[in-house]
């Protein structure tokens, strides 16, 4: 029978005394834990975090040196996270910054670096992979050998739907490996693609894609994208090719860390695998109500017997059975939502309050989360501890401008201010042409990225005599830094450039909406000139990811909203950029609350945790999976120390909303 040596020891056995917190017996068992394989799952606000930073920091006292200990995550957040777990429990600065804490892929791409020679260039998104997905499907098009040819759907060109449907394929087949693993090595077949729960066309167009990405070379890519590290290091682990001697490999690592295990999948149970071959200390922790990356192939079965049945580590788990972040009546909430036992060890109180919305006026969903800063400023509370966590990035319109508005600071989280977004700095471009005012937009990189949305949307091509020998890239490098460096010509660049620059079609829309915003006034005149502009078709021909191509519309219906309220298209103009000069003060005035998606805060908490805009169709989303729109819902809520507001739709609320509170 394995009896823990800290239930024998006893609490006294931990050397490594925090501060800021006790440490129950649970944390201790775990911080002075001996078996080498150590598991815990537990639920949000459980400590998990902090007493894996408990474990990690015992180390140290003991003597192992913090470079020794290496952490793993699958979030840039989930590392900040774990940081910020050190240095609450005490661990001095200078000690956090040597511990490696590591995502996967941060950590994979150290690793290939040695193996890769050359720097392989990165593609950080789908629009970056674009061209490589429809040089693949070309090549699936013209394969004179294709022997199910009629099973082949092959989409036509511009169709961004289909490189949607590609990347996401991509990430789940590389996530969890399926044809790696896949015991049947023979050729892609319809049938075959079938039994795995794919497209045909998708898998061809999956490894043509694959072939042109290793551009013929098996290891050495020729551009990786945003997970593609992992992957690459998983396949050379899975066919034993990883070299025996790498110095980049951590051969000295004696303690092995994974924080928010619910993460992983294949991929990086693999590496986590591999790592685990050699005689080294491993804690993982997490709670698998949080898997919200299932697209990318995440499963709650690595946080179960996975690595006793794939290696041969004995687990040892452990417990943590009570929340410190939140008080018994969250702890109930989340029961009732989430229909699991959920108890609460905090000191403190949480209420929850929930308010009706309504669509516009004195209840309107951001006019009631505005007053509910404004109480918590009146209170001395910091701003930086109240957080409004938003199921989807359009909903930021209303919301910064009611924050504008009523001078509060803020800061984003997961995605831009509005007032940065490609499609709204393009309606600022436009509005700046009619109104032949773009010297008021006063910071020249915000300048800069209205030039850019041009060239964006617009693909526009430059034609400049005498420069014939500059590629297109760089005739429009030039004619950015000219048109933000002197923002007067910005009128005859749109006139001699863009619209001689584009699609004649496109030419005539763009001419139109210039006339619409200087010759019109009224409450719908920005939606006339989205309208005439046809924002869909611009945001079709760039954005790859449905959703983001909604999120365009959604942003564009809300500056429609706002522009109501002003006289003329010259003064909304002027009024997006006093809201962009204003903003930039407040924040360097103060440290403001902070506006976020639910994904970009998971991990962290907040005194104050405000989740506006709970309507059916917005929270669950349309669009995603029911469990993941429950985990998001959960992580949300689950993110509140002392405070969590609701603000359900009045007529409309958000299903999730009931079930949580019981009412
Ligand atoms: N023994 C303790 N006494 C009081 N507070 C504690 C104790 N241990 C941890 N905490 C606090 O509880 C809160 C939640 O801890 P932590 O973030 O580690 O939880 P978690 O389980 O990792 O959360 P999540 O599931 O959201 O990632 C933190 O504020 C942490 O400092």
């Amino acid at each position: 029978m394995s009896v823990s040596v800290a239930t024998q020891r006893g609490p006294q056995a931990a050397r490594f005394v925090p501060r800021n917190i006790t440490p129950t017996e649970e944390q201790l068992a775990i911080q002075n834990a001996t078996e080498d394989t150590v598991l815990v799952q537990a639920n949000a606000g459980a400590a998990k975090t902090t007493t894996l930073a408990l474990r990690m920091a015992e180390s140290w006292t003991r003597g192992v040196h913090p470079a020794q200990c290496l952490a793993l995550t699958y979030t840039d957040e989930a590392r900040e996270a774990l940081r910020a777990a050190l240095a609450k429990i005490g661990v001095p600065a200078a000690v956090v910054r040597q511990f490696g804490v590591e995502t996967f892929e941060s950590f994979a791409r150290s690793v290939l670096r040695e193996l890769d020679g050359a720097a392989v260039p990165l593609k950080a998104d789908a629009e970056a992979l674009k061209s490589s997905v429809w040089e693949a499907i070309d090549a699936v098009a013209d394969n004179e050998d294709e022997r199910w040819r009629d099973e082949l759907v092959i989409p036509s060109m511009g169709d961004n739907g289909t490189i949607e449907a590609f990347l996401r394929v991509d990430r789940n087949l590389k996530g969890r490996m399926l044809l790696d693993l896949d015991e049947d090595d023979g050729p892609t077949t319809p049938e075959h693609a079938a039994s795995l729960g794919y497209d045909y066309t998708l898998m061809r167009v999956f490894k043509a894609y694959e072939r042109i990405r290793r551009g013929g070379h098996a290891d050495h890519p020729v551009f990786r994208g945003p997970f593609d590290a992992t992957y690459d290091l998983a396949r050379l682990i899975l066919a034993k090719e990883l070299p025996a001697r790498l110095d980049a490999w951590p051969t000295g690592v004696k303690m092995l860390m994974v924080d928010e295990m619910h993460d992983m999948n294949q991929a990086m149970h693999l590496i986590l695998a591999k790592l685990l071959d050699a005689k080294r200390f491993f804690c993982g922790v997490g709670d698998v109500d949080q898997v919200i990356y299932s697209a990318a192939g995440a499963d709650a079965r690595f946080l179960g017997d996975e690595l006793e049945r794939t290696g041969n580590r004995r687990i040892k788990r452990y417990t943590l059975s009570a929340s410190f972040r939140y008080d018994a009546s969250l702890a109930k909430a989340v029961t009732r939502f989430k229909a699991k036992r959920c108890t609460s060890a905090s000191t403190h109180g949480t209420v929850i309050g929930t308010r009706a919305y309504d669509d516009g006026g004195e209840m309107s969903c951001e006019s009631l989360v505005v007053g509910e800063i404004r109480k918590w400023k009146t209170a001395r509370r910091k701003l930086s501890g109240f957080a409004v966590l938003l199921r989807h990035p359009h909903q930021s319109v209303a919301l910064e401008n009611a924050l504008l508005a009523a001078d509060i600071a803020y800061t984003t989280r997961g995605f831009d201010s509005y007032l940065m977004r490609p499609e709204i700095l393009l309606i600022r471009g436009l509005l700046a042409v009619a109104a032949d005012r773009f010297t008021s937009v006063d910071d020249d990189r915000t300048r800069r990225r209205v030039v850019e949305a041009f060239a964006f949307f617009c693909n526009v091509r430059i034609a400049a005599a005498g420069q014939e020998h500059l590629t297109q890239h760089e005739l429009l490098e030039l004619a950015v830094s000219a048109v933000a460096d002197n923002p007067v010509i910005l009128a005859d660049f749109f006139r001699n450039q863009v619209l001689r620059g584009v699609d004649p079609a496109l030419a005539r829309r763009l001419t139109a909406a210039v006339h619409i915003a200087r010759t019109e006034t009224g409450p719908d005149l920005l939606a006339k000139v989205v309208e005439v502009l046809r924002m869909d078709l611009l945001a079709a021909g760039v954005f790859v990811e449905e959703a983001r191509r909604e999120e365009v519309m959604g942003n564009l219906r809300g500056l429609a909203q706002s522009a109501a309220r002003f006289a003329t298209p010259a003064d909304f103009f002027q009024s997006l950029n006093d809201a962009e000069a204003k903003q930039r003060s407040l924040r360097a005035a103060s440290s403001g609350v902070v506006v976020a998606d639910v994904a970009s805060v998971k991990g962290l908490e907040f005194d104050h945790v405000a989740m506006p805009y709970l309507r059916q169709g917005e929270f669950p989303g349309a669009r995603g999976t029911s469990l993941e729109e429950e985990n998001l819902f959960y992580v949300g809520m689950t993110r509140a120390r002392e405070v969590l507001s609701l603000y359900a739709h009045r007529t409309q609320p958000s299903p999730f909303v009931a079930r949580m509170t019981g009412k």
